[in-house]
């Protein structure tokens, strides 16, 4: 007979946290938010960690390499979306890779034989005016020239006239060499009265841009996550298909983890897939694997080597595969349930393997409840699809404005595939939904009062650590009656 487990499945919503002794150095300030991304010997050091608890979803609406230079920059991850050709999610790790403060790889490119009509017809399509002018078209070819809106006159410029007429180039052409630093070429900047200066290597080819204006908004943040190069930590999702391929990809391009995006990770798909990356590559590739809410699942996951396992089956904002397939969990007990199993395992094997609480965070006291819970970090979509940052559109929307945000489920994330991996596509039913979400600014702002806030949190609770939370945190079950007291009620608001 089946089995049942009789207490109903819970979410964030229906626990509230409860004070513990604040003493007085637990301030704000004092408060670490680091936790370990990866998994650890009892007494040993997490091989990858994170400065904040913060991962961005796997998803086309979410982690693309601007994202992921964002939240690296505050200490966090971004999974690049796999839902991509392996060669365009190379491509976007190794962008994150090379980025260096400052220093951008230029997006507006074309050569001497392109005409004008090419360059308004590029400055239409990226919204820069600068472009490099290389022997192949690429931001990596040799560097020929350059050309800025200074350099032609629409009204009295033919459309056909060649780019190698009105370029900027040979002497006039002023670069810096690539390894100086960006004071230097800021100075290069200021000194020649330029707007752009091309950076390239010894053989003249493009390696980068730096703009005048990026300059003053590109000083460090001391949070950030970088690698043992200086270099901002990037994580990719992967299947449980193409892993043999992709993943070498991946590597090559400098990834620093990968992750199994499946809505289901009880699987011996997802033991498969561990187990070639661990052969292949040791202990040099860190992989996480999920989703799980269970016990059971996640012993599995640990078992086959996973250095991370994710929680979370349906309770995403986008989400019907509740609906679709009648499978999850309520978030809360999942991360209740499957951190108890973790400590146990710790117990038993020495070994510990860090959780990530994934989908289902709508206010941002679920962050603390879900790290309370257990959790070492947690994963976003919603939440991070609303900036600046997301690789999705800004849309007006009556007096304001939103941002796209679709599942990974969704037909429309489905369509990169020209075959589908997975079958016969007429059987296919969506498990996600496309949607909109209320634009939110820039991801520093409003990561920043997120941030606030979990530390303020914790200071109630008398907690300067994770570690510390999850020993000491208090939480109880809140009745639907009194969720009621806990906005503001019995007054008439002014404003409305
Ligand atoms: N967290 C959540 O609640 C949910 C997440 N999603 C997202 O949607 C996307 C797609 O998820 P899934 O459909 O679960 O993808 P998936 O690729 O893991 O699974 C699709 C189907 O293929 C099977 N499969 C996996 N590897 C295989 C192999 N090597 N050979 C043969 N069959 C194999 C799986 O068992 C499953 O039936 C992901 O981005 C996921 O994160 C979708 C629904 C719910
Ligand atoms: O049922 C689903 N259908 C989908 O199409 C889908 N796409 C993403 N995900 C999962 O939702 C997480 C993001 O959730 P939030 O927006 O609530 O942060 C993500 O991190 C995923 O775990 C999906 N789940
Ligand atoms: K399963």
């Amino acid at each position: 007979m089946a089995r049942i487990i009789n207490e109903p499945s819970r979410t964030f919503g229906e626990y509230l946290l409860l004070p513990n002794l604040t003493t007085k150095d637990c301030i704000v300030d004092n408060v670490d938010l680091s936790t370990p991304l990866t998994r650890f010997k009892k007494g040993e050091e997490p091989g990858l960690k994170l400065n904040i608890p913060f991962s961005s979803a796997i998803m086309q609406s979410v982690s693309d390499n601007n994202m992921a230079i964002a939240l690296a920059k505050n200490g966090g991850i971004a999974f690049i979306y796999g839902s991509q050709t392996i060669e365009e999610e190379a491509e976007m790790v190794r962008k994150v890779k090379k980025y260096k403060a400052g220093f951008v790889i230029s997006d507006s490119n074309l050569t001497p034989n392109h005409t004008l009509e090419d360059v308004l017809a590029l400055k239409e399509k990226t919204g820069h005016s600068t472009m490099a002018i290389t022997d192949d078209g690429t931001p990596t070819g040799k560097l020929l020239g350059i050309v800025t809106s200074r350099d032609y006159r629409i009204t009295r410029d033919p459309l056909d006239k060649k780019v190698s007429e009105f370029m900027t180039q040979g002497d006039s052409l002023i670069v810096g060499k690539e390894g100086i630093t960006l004071s230097e070429a800021n100075n290069i900047l200021w000194d020649n009265k330029l707007n752009a200066v091309p950076i390239v290597d010894e053989d003249f080819n493009l390696v980068y841009m730096v703009f005048r204006k990026d300059y003053s908004d590109d000083k460090e943040n001391p949070r950030a996550n970088l690698d043992n190069q200086k270099r901002y930590i990037v994580g990719a999702g992967i299947n449980s298909r193409d892993y043999k391929e992709r993943v070498p990809a991946l590597v090559d391009a400098g990834v620093d983890i990968v992750c199994i995006d499946s809505s289901e990770g009880f699987s011996e798909w997802q033991a498969d897939t561990i187990k070639w990356i661990k052969e292949e590559y040791g202990e040099r590739v860190k992989i996480g694997a999920g989703n799980v809410v269970e016990p059971e699942g996640f012993r599995y996951l640990a078992d086959a080597g996973a250095d991370f396992v994710k929680i979370g089956i349906g309770g995403g904002s986008i989400c019907i595969t509740r609906e679709q397939k009648g499978i999850g969990r309520g978030q809360a007990s999942a991360v209740l349930d499957v951190a108890a199993a973790r400590d146990e395992y710790f117990e038993q094997t020495g070994i510990y393997v860090p959780l990530c609480s994934d989908g289902g965070l709508v206010q941002d006291y679920h962050i603390t409840l879900a790290l309370a819970m257990g959790a070492d970090f947690v994963m976003l979509g919603r939440y991070f699809a609303r900036f600046d940052e997301s690789p999705t559109a800004k849309i007006k929307y009556g007096n304001g404005f939103v941002k796209e945000y679709w599942g990974e489920g969704s037909n429309r994330a489905r369509n990169w595939a020209r075959y589908d991996l997975g079958g016969k596509t007429d059987l296919q039913f969506e498990e996600g939904v496309d949607s909109y979400v209320p634009y939110a600014g820039k991801l520093d702002d409003g990561l920043g009062t997120t941030l606030h806030k979990i530390k303020s949190t914790m200071c109630n609770l008398g907690s300067k650590s994770i570690y510390q939370l999850q020993k000491t945190a208090r939480l109880c079950l809140v009745s639907s009656t009194s969720i009621s007291e806990g906005s503001a009620h019995d007054v008439i608001l002014k404003n409305q």
